[in-house]
């Protein structure tokens, strides 16, 4: 073990196209959010690994020697997958990163609403496998003395990508990869068949979150979409096909945008592609009523609205156009409000997954993390 304690963080993020679409092979637009969840890994001499997730209420403590006796007894692959049922993606990381069964106690907080589309899974998942890696000496630590944030080379952040997808797969089932790839390198990327692109050129959104609060869960709406894709191949791969390309046109237009003067007609395609798209989820059977909701109150303000990560319920995204007046905003998120809403203007392209100084976060999360 190479520290005594350790703070990582990484982004949430909002998929602008491409959610669903993105498992079965199309592209997908997706940005970091400037919220994020947070990790303190700390070594001990306790013989236990503990484990504090406040955000989901749950706390586990087991000891080492338990661990290890599960490991040994039957074949390990088949032990790790018993085990990560019950006990997630910590042992799982735990038995393949270190050689030893480490002594340690790590806590997750999140500024991210967990199971609402904003991928509070892969930012989990990001931070667990930066911490793990950085602790075993598999990667260094980036943080330099005088720095209070570092971040990982290139190398690393494959390695750390490549962990997090392992995590993402024991919650999802069948992740595409593009959530653990804006957690661990943030801005906005170009998501196709595990190839990432990092698109620099692209200009600023303003966006507004809704949280519906209807609880979701990823894994099974990734299974119900992959249900009706065998169910009816000729009717749904149409669809998937028209999302691919309402991508490709949204990522050309946001290209344009940055080398000419942004007009209203760029908006209005945004806003159409948009509109499009919801319905097409709609069509996978990823809608909600309340995502129905969320695009009808938009709607009477002007704006234009679709539902962002899994769907069925979770967080919607509302595109405001830059001359979009501050009442017009504030009477919307008063609007959505009312219905039982969350909803905030947000900004994006947060930074990847990084490294802290306890003196870099803020007092309230660090006193949560230093709690247990
Ligand atoms: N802060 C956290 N602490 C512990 N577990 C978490 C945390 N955040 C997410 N998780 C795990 O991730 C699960 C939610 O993942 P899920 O993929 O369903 O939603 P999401 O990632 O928020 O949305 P999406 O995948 O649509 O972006 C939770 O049930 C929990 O197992
Ligand atoms: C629904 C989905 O496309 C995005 C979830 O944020 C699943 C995935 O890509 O793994
Ligand atoms: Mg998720």
């Amino acid at each position: 073990m190479q520290v005594s304690e350790l703070f990582v963080s990484a982004p949430g993020k909002a998929i602008l196209h491409g959610e669903h679409a993105v498992v079965h092979g199309k592209v997908a637009l997706a940005v970091s959010l400037n919220l994020r969840t947070y990790l303190r890994l700390e070594t001990s001499t306790t013989g236990k690994v503990c484990i504090n997730l406040p955000n989901i209420d749950t706390f586990f403590c087991w000891d080492v020697s338990e661990l290890k006796q599960l490991i040994t007894y039957s074949h390990v692959m088949r032990a790790v997958f018993k085990f990560l049922c019950m006990k997630r993606s910590l042992v799982f990381t735990l038995c393949f990163i270190f050689s030893e069964l480490p002594s340690l106690t790590v806590s997750v907080w999140s500024e991210l609403p967990t199971g609402a589309g904003l991928g509070s899974s892969a930012a989990y998942s990001v931070c667990l496998a930066a911490a793990l890696l950085s602790a075993s000496g598999a990667i260094p630590t980036p943080l330099k003395e005088w720095d209070h944030t570092g971040r990982w080379c290139q190398e690393d952040l494959e390695l750390i990508n490549s962990w997090a997808f392992q995590g993402e797969t024991i919650i999802h089932g069948n992740p595409s990869g593009v959530d653990n790839a804006v957690g661990t390198w943030g801005g906005m990327l170009r998501f196709l068949a595990g190839k990432i692109i990092p698109l620099n050129r692209v200009p600023l959104l303003r966006i507004l979150l809704t949280n519906t609060k209807v609880p979701r869960s990823t894994k099974v709406l990734v299974a119900r979409v992959k249900d009706k894709i065998n169910k009816f191949p000729s009717i749904m791969t149409p669809v998937l096909d028209s999302v691919d390309a309402i991508s490709c046109t949204c990522e050309k237009v946001l290209s344009e945008m940055t080398c000419e003067p942004i007009t209203g007609e760029h908006y209005n395609i945004l806003e159409e592609l948009i509109d499009i798209n919801q319905h097409h989820l709609n069509v996978m059977g990823v809608g909600h009523p309340t995502l129905d909701t969320l695009c009808q109150v938009t709607r009477t303000r002007g704006l234009h609205s679709k539902l962002t990560g899994a769907g069925g319920g979770g967080c919607g995204i509302t595109l405001l156009r830059p001359e979009t007046d501050y009442s017009v905003v504030q009477s919307t998120v008063q609007d959505l409000r009312d219905c039982g809403f969350d909803c905030w203007e947000t900004s994006i392209g947060g930074p990847g997954v990084q490294q802290h100084s306890p003196l870099s976060i803020k007092e309230e999360s660090l006193e949560i993390l230093r709690r247990y």
